[in-house]
């Protein structure tokens, strides 16, 4: 049996812009839409929704939403927008807001109670309170909770941070995911922040003028060397880790990942056991052909050279390594890369100067 999905085929026309796409998504999990102003994220979001009448076919787990000779109305897709700007009902008190969304749903088709969405999204303390009282943030996590309460079937988000402050962003990044990591629908998530992606996608689609040019899951798509994405000097990989140990003596923190182990500065809010993503960029990487243990690096990995992309920019080469079954990326100068006689299949070190906590 094949899993469930998302497939969305789409064209659409605007005088100065042609949206035309064809992407399968899965059907769980978050789902990044990622690209640059202007790319046509918006355009694809309201095309599934139904907002946008145009020529194109969209089945959501099974159920045919649009197609050539059908087209369920807006009203009718069991599906729930947030948008950057939340609104909520300014006369209505949160718990008000939330029972509004709820109202909406047949008892018999809630798929979340209010009890759930309020403990994902923190709400307990929020509960009697008026919109005008919150901070963008947690208007922003009841704007979500609303949204979820109508169970919907699939969550389109809609740069649901743009509006907020950096630390409102920092604060309701953890919500998010303990959505993608509980809930059983998928979300899909229009941003442009590489840093959002990295921390909540667990799969990623790039959209350029009007197109969709890369799509997979996160890791394997950002290991890419031919780097679709062109982040240039953010280029870099992210690594699921479990936290195993804590060096109090030297405030640092043991990370265990299919691959080895990496050293990072403890960080108070993780205890051992707790999972995090990390990310190590690929500038930060550099290749030994052998172990050396006279230096201060402490991030030593053993790995396999798997594809050498050379001159992606002049001077500068691309390494795609697998240590386990986690790739990484190394840039190096392609002097130094022809001087290491790097080759597919080949055993190397990697030195790892800098890692971090995506957030
Ligand atoms: N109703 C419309 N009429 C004409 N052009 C439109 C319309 N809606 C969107 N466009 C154009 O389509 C293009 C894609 O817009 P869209 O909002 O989908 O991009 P986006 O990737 O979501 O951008 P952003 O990240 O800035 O929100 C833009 O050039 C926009 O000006």
């Amino acid at each position: 049996m094949t899993t469930p999905n998302i497939h969305a085929r789409f064209s659409c026309t605007y005088p100065d812009f042609n949206l035309n796409v064809d992407v399968s998504m899965p059907g769980t999990g978050i789902t990044a839409l990622f690209g640059a102003s202007g790319c046509g994220k918006t355009t694809l979001l309201r095309c599934m929704a139904g907002l946008q009448k145009t020529d194109g076919h969209l089945s959501v787990l099974g159920d045919i939403w649009q197609s050539d000779t059908h087209f369920t109305p807006v009203h009718q897709r069991p599906l729930a927008y947030v948008f950057q700007e939340t609104h909520l009902f300014p006369h209505l008190s949160v718990h008000k807001n939330l029972t509004f969304g709820q109202r909406r749903v047949a008892d018999r088709d809630r798929k979340i109670t209010i009890e759930e969405a309020v403990s994902w999204l923190g709400l307990e303390p929020l509960m009697a309170r008026m919109p005008s009282g919150l901070s963008g943030g947690e208007r922003q996590r009841v704007a979500i909770a609303r949204a979820l309460l109508t169970s919907p079937r699939l969550l389109l988000m809609d740069e649901p941070l743009s509006a907020l402050d950096q630390p409102s962003k920092q604060d309701i990044l953890p919500y998010l995911e303990r959505l993608r990591d509980h809930l059983a629908i998928p979300i899909l998530y229009v941003s442009h922040s590489v840093n959002e992606v990295a921390r909540l996608a667990n799969h990623i689609v790039m959209m350029k003028h009007g197109r969709v040019v890369a799509q997979g899951p996160l890791q394997e798509t950002l290991a890419r060397v031919d780097q679709p994405f062109q982040l240039e000097d953010d280029a870099g990989i992210i690594v699921q880790a479990t936290l195993d140990e804590i060096d109090t003596r030297w405030h640092l923190a043991r990370f265990r990942f299919d691959g080895g182990e990496l050293w990072l500065r403890q960080d108070e809010r993780l205890n051992v056991g707790d999972q995090a993503r990390i990310q190590v960029l690929a500038r930060d990487v550099s290749i030994a052909l052998m172990r050396h243990q006279d230096q201060s690096i402490q991030n030593l990995l053993q790995a396999q050279v798997d594809q050498i992309e050379t001159e992606v920019s002049p001077g500068t080469t691309l390494v795609r390594l697998v240590a386990g079954n986690t790739p990484f990326l190394a840039r190096l100068t392609s002097r130094s890369a022809a001087q290491l006689g790097l080759a597919p299949g080949q055993s190397v070190w990697l030195q790892i100067k800098s890692v971090a906590l995506v957030d």
